[in-house]
This record gives C-alpha cells, sequence and structure tokens, in this order.
C-alpha cells in the first residue's frame, strides 16, 4: 500500500539505495536530507525553541503539585507570560490591566512561577485601622507590599496603625467610604463596617448605608483600576441559621427588619453586589464569611462573643492570592456554650470574675458554628490558635490599652 505523500520516508529511501544499516550507517551531512526538513531545521529555529519553552511550561504547570484543580486559564497564561512566551495584551485582570508587572516577571494575583521575585502589591484596605483590618495591614506590609489604609475612625483607631508611621510605604487616609474615591491599586481588601452589635446598632442606617454604597463605591473602583476585590462578609449572612453547622452553600434565615437587619442584610447586599459585578463585569472578586474573632487590639467594649483569634488574616490572604471566589467561612468550628467560655476566663485570667446569666438581645442567634471543609481543602486553611492560648494575649492587650502596664505590647500582641 502506497504510504502517504507526507510520511517522512528518509530511512525508507536510505534503505532503498544501500545505504548501511543503523550499526554502520554513516553520519549523514545536513545537505543530504530532504528539502522541506533542511528549511524546517535551519529557518526555523527560533520557532522550534519558542514551542519547546512553552511545552515545557505547561508541564511544569501541570505537573507541579501546587496546581489548584480549579486552576484558572489566566494563572496558565500568567505563567506563559512570565517566561515572555504571551504578548502582555492577552493578559485577563479586569479593565486591561496586566497579570504581571513589565519586566519583573512578578505575578500579580497568582502564584509565582519558579525562580522569580514576587514584586511588591498596591493594596487598599478598607478598615485597615480596626481590629482585624490592622493585622492584616501588618502583614501585607511585612510581605513587601504598599499599602493605603481607607478608613473614618468609627471604630478604628489610629493607634492600631501609629507603628507604621513613617514607612514609605504605608499611607493613611482618614476618608468615609460612602464617597467615592479614586486610587490606582492592585488588590482592594474591604472592611469598613462596624462589626460589633453596639456600634451597628449605635447608627443602623449609617451602617447599612456603608455596607451597600461603601461596598458599592469600592467595587466601582476595583472596576475601573482592574483590581481585584476581596469583601469581608460575616457569618451573620446565616442569620439565627436552620442549619448546623453552616455550609457556604446555605442561604440562611435573616429577619429582613430586625434591630441586626442593618448588618446582616448589609452585608448580604454587599455579596449580592460583589457577584454581580464578578458576573456582570467579569471582575476579579472574592469573598470571606468571618466568624467573630477576638485578640490584641479589638475594641475593648465589643460585646461579641469571641471565637476564633485573628488569625484569620492568613485566610483572606490565602484567598485574596488563590483562584477561587468563594464564599468561604473562616472561622473556628471548634464549639463551645458560653458557659464554658466564662469558664475559660475564670481559669485563664481571673478566677474571682462573676459569671451573671443574662438574655439574649434580639434576633441573637442561638447557635452559629462554621463548616469550614471548604476552606481547609481549596485554600489550606484552618484556625491555629485555640481560644485557651489566645485569650491572654487579648487580655493583656486590654490590660496595657486600659491600664498601660509597663510592660508594652509587640503589635502581634506578643510581648
Ligand atoms: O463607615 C465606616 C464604618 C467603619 N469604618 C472602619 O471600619 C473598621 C471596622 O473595624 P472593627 O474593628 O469595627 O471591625 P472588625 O475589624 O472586627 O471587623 C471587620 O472585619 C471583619 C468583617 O466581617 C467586619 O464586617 C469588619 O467590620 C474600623 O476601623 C472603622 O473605623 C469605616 O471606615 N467606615
Amino acid at each position: 500500500m502506497a504510504s502517504s505523500e507526507l510520511t517522512y520516508r528518509g530511512q525508507q529511501a536510505a534503505a532503498a539505495d544501500g545505504a548501511h544499516g543503523p550499526a554502520e550507517s554513516k553520519p549523514r551531512t545536513r545537505q543530504q536530507l530532504p528539502q522541506p526538513l533542511r528549511y524546517v531545521l535551519g529557518e526555523q529555529r527560533l520557532v522550534f525553541s519558542l514551542v519547546g519553552m512553552a511545552l515545557a511550561t505547561l508541564v511544569f504547570l501541570l505537573l507541579s503539585p501546587s496546581t489548584t484543580t480549579t486552576t484558572s486559564s489566566s494563572s496558565s497564561v500568567a505563567h506563559l507570560a512570565a517566561v515572555g512566551l504571551v504578548s502582555r495584551q492577552y493578559q485577563s485582570g479586569g479593565a486591561g490591566r496586566m497579570a504581571f508587572e513589565e519586566g519583573t516577571g512578578g505575578v500579580r494575583h497568582g502564584r509565582v512561577p519558579l525562580g522569580l521575585k514576587r514584586k511588591g502589591l498596591r493594596v487598599v484596605v478598607t478598615g485597615g485601622a480596626g481590629f482585624v483590618g490592622s493585622h492584616l495591614v501588618d502583614r501585607l506590609l511585612a510581605r513587601g507590599d504598599s499599602v493605603i489604609v481607607v478608613d473614618n475612625f468609627f471604630t478604628g483607631r489610629k493607634e492600631n496603625v501609629a507603628h507604621h508611621a513613617g514607612n514609605p510605604n504605608f499611607e493613611m487616609i482618614r476618608h468615609d467610604v460612602v464617597e467615592p474615591i479614586l486610587l490606582e491599586v492592585d488588590q482592594i481588601y474591604h472592611l469598613a463596617c462596624p462589626a460589633s452589635p453596639v456600634h451597628y446598632k449605635f447608627n443602623p442606617v449609617k451602617t447599612i448605608k456603608t455596607n451597600v454604597v461603601g461596598t458599592l463605591n469600592m467595587l466601582g473602583l476595583a472596576k475601573r483600576v482592574g483590581a481585584r476585590f476581596l469583601l469581608t462578609s460575616t457569618s451573620e449572612v446565616y442569620g439565627d441559621p436552620l442549619q448546623h453547622p453552616q455550609v457556604e452553600t446555605y442561604w440562611g434565615n435573616v429577619n429582613p427588619i430586625g434591630v441586626r437587619s442593618c448588618y446582616d442584610e448589609g452585608k448580604r447586599t454587599a455579596e449580592t453586589l460583589t457577584m454581580d459585578y464578578h458576573r456582570g463585569a467579569n471582575l476579579e472578586v472574592r469573598i470571606a464569611r468571618i466568624f467573630n474573632t477576638y485578640g490584641p487590639r479589638m475594641c475593648i467594649d465589643d460585646g461579641r462573643v469571641v471565637s476564633n483569634f485573628v488569625a484569620q488574616v492568613e485566610g483572606l490572604m490565602k484567598l485574596m492570592e488563590g483562584e477561587h471566589v468563594g464564599p468561604f467561612n473562616l472561622g473556628n468550628p471548634g464549639e463551645f456554650t458560653m458557659l464554658e467560655l466564662a469558664k475559660v476566663v475564670q481559669d485563664t485570667i481571673d478566677p474571682n470574675a462573676r459569671i451573671e446569666f443574662r438574655a439574649n438581645t434580639a434576633d441573637d442567634p442561638h447557635k452559629r458554628k462554621p463548616d469550614i471543609t471548604k476552606a481547609k481543602e481549596l485554600l489550606g486553611w484552618e484556625p491555629k490558635v485555640a481560644l485557651r492560648n489566645g485569650l491572654p494575649l487579648m487580655v493583656q492587650d486590654f490590660r496595657t490599652r486600659i491600664f498601660g502596664d509597663q510592660k508594652q505590647q509587640q503589635p502581634d500582641g506578643s510581648e
């Protein structure tokens, strides 16, 4: 049967003209090769080397163990770009912004290819003078990013970020997010909102306005500058849950007209807006549902049930840098009753502390427990600090702030 004209016939040709078998064959010069093969080998060397580099990169991406199952094409493209194999214009990342910085190869959002230094990002943290936000600012600056804190100091304190004064990578803007603001940045962590019922009930209309208009302004900024946007939502979106523990697919049981609705429904609307920008404007977004937290810099009159030390900041950063939109529950599934908590306080802080039993405030959830399977599996995150070990750090922080104890605390709560 005649073989295809396109099949390389060099070997057969050689055999046909009595050329030596493989063992004795004399080395053939390039001139003896068929013309098409000579052209490809000679003229197309550059193409071959680029194709080879692209194939090597793809093999690297597919075989590297840390590749998540849902690595988006953008991070694969970013890796190809980082090694110069894909044009900048092909990059996704919002309004034409690049997923990597010119010349540095540093990938802004995804994992950094081997051997390339991560370029510092420009990050906005709204509510960055608050409890969770100020710890996040510490970690971002320590990582080499430039951070702009946008905060109206409704519940936040300058003292929470004062230790960064003089750092050229740190800026503080007193601004209420219900008014638009224009900043050229790469990432936006949106935490601006009073989190304690004591504070958000003080001015419920302002609370829901911050959650709705404030989030709208920050989403608009993210879309305008091509930044990745992370919303710190809350376990309150589950209301007084009828499902226990709560998984992220649970829609919740929320009172739309109660005294907590300004926060519960405000955060639910913030999540809705976030997903609408994601679906409608292809904005890179991330949603974290934070369960009650405690630790140094917590408002002394906060009043929330403490359950999860401030280690959630790691979860927020893993979520921002990862490829999964969420929402993700970030909290401590370790359950305890209020009485057990009171006993931990007596054991670790003050054995003479008196335990009082009071009625729940209106609409207070009767129980809440995060299912953090998704965060464990897709973010590789789970809480590290046990309540018994975290409480003393918070108490020492309170003591220093109330009594000005001699032993000054480090920003992260250590001595
Ligand atoms: O209108 C406002 C209200 C509040 N804020 C600021 O936002 C910050 C909120 O910090 P808080 O200490 O009150 O709250 P936390 O840091 O505990 O919770 C924060 O992160 C977790 C999210 O679930 C909460 O919704 C968010 O408030 C404060 O610095 C406050 O001044 C604004 O900038 N604008």
